[in-house]
């Protein structure tokens, strides 16, 4: 068994009394710095000005360029997209690193695939939350957590590692429990479960559950709530129990139905393609894909993400999540503008 740390096993001594700039307050940035504010820690926000910018503000941060927050930091936490990483990391995060830093990050891509290539004289690690940045703040405020991986890239200071595991328990990740890992089996398997599970094989699966009933006359609104909004309520429960959890709640129909069609939907095929985005991700094939699509300034992006907003599926859930207000939790206000916080 990995070992687990929890809050009990982390002194967080070496971490108070620096300064943490998270640069970014997106659905990471913001969930990090107030969560670590609410621990008790010094944080400074880095930002360029606009939206995040004034929303930091009004959440009481002091919020400064990525280069001044950066230049005030001992901790520097690089919460930015991935994609414009390398170029605000050269022009504005670099230059104002101090020897002994930490350079931190929530996901390995960029140093894993060589687009940022820190200076030798700092720490370099990552605190990578195992869950949305909405989630880190909201079951940080229901005192619990989201797990975190940390991972140790560079240690010049021999405490990199301890550094790691006070801010991933000042985030609250240490209430759920908090893994070591590399920033290669980080970044490898985050763009695996993202990619084949969690979102793209998810969404792949209810669309194609939902076309295929209203594609043989059912309504869509009954398509709607049995693959889309019952995936949650499914998913709550294998979250709480497991799978055996789930089975137990549903019928037995239901389990029989799980065991002889679902292996008919998800199979030997299936998991070769799996097999193959994974070789992908290792190849360093996803991440050049990527890297190309942002410097052609994303048109396949771009043109999929305005298909998708049409799909059925969107029209007729925007209708029926209209008349059932709980299923939002956030103020619409958050939801409008253009930064993910
Ligand atoms: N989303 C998630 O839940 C998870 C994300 N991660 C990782 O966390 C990191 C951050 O991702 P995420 O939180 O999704 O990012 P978001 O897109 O939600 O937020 C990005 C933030 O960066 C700011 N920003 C963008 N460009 C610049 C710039 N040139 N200069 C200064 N600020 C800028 C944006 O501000 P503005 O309003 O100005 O655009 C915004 O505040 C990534 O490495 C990601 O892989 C890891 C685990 C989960
Ligand atoms: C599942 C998507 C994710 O990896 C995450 C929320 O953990 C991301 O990159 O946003
Ligand atoms: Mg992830
Ligand atoms: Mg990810």
């Amino acid at each position: 068994m990995a070992k687990v740390y929890y809050n009990g096993d982390i002194n967080e001594e070496v971490l108070k009394g620096k300064k943490v700039a998270v640069v970014g307050y997106g659905s990471q940035g913001h969930a990090h710095a107030k969560n670590l504010r609410d621990s008790g820690y010094d944080v400074v926000v880095g930002l360029r000005p606009g939206n995040s910018w004034d929303r930091a503000e009004e959440d009481g941060f002091s919020v400064k360029s990525v280069a001044d927050a950066t230049a005030e930091a001992d901790v520097v936490m690089v919460l930015l997209p991935d994609e414009r990483q390398p170029e605000v990391y050269e022009q504005e995060i670099k230059p104002n690193l101090q020897m002994g830093n930490a350079l931190v990050f929530a996901h390995g891509f960029n140093v894993h695939f060589n687009q940022v290539v820190p200076p030798k004289d700092v720490d370099v690690f990552l605190v990578a939350p195992k869950g949305p940045g909405h989630l880190v703040r909201r079951t940080f405020e229901e005192d619990a957590g989201v797990p975190a991986l940390i991972g140790v890239y560079q240690d010049v200071t021999g405490k990199a590692k301890e550094t790691a595991l006070a801010y991933a328990k000042g985030i609250g990740g240490a209430r759920a429990g908090v893994l070591e890992t590399t920033f290669k089996e980080e970044t490898e398997t985050d763009l695996f479960g993202e990619q084949a599970v969690l979102c793209g094989g998810v969404t792949s699966l209810v669309k194609a559950g939902f076309e295929t009933l209203t594609e043989a006359g059912y309504q869509p609104e009954v398509a709607y709530f049995e693959c889309l909004h019952e995936m949650k309520l499914i998913v709550d429960l294998m979250y709480e129990e497991g799978l055996a959890g789930m089975r137990y709640s549903i019928s037995d129909t239901a389990q029989w139905g799980d065991f002889v069609s679902g292996p008919r939907v998800v199979n030997e095929d299936t998991k070769q393609r799996m097999k193959d985005i994974l070789d992908d991700i290792q190849t360093g094939k996803f991440a050049k894909g990527w890297i190309l699509e942002n410097k052609l300034n994303r048109p396949e992006f771009s043109a999929i993400n305005e298909r998708e907003k049409h799909h059925p599926i969107e029209v007729v859930g925007k209708e029926l999540r209209a008349m059932m207000p709980f299923v939002k939790r956030q103020p619409k206000k958050e939801v409008v503008t253009s930064a993910k916080n």
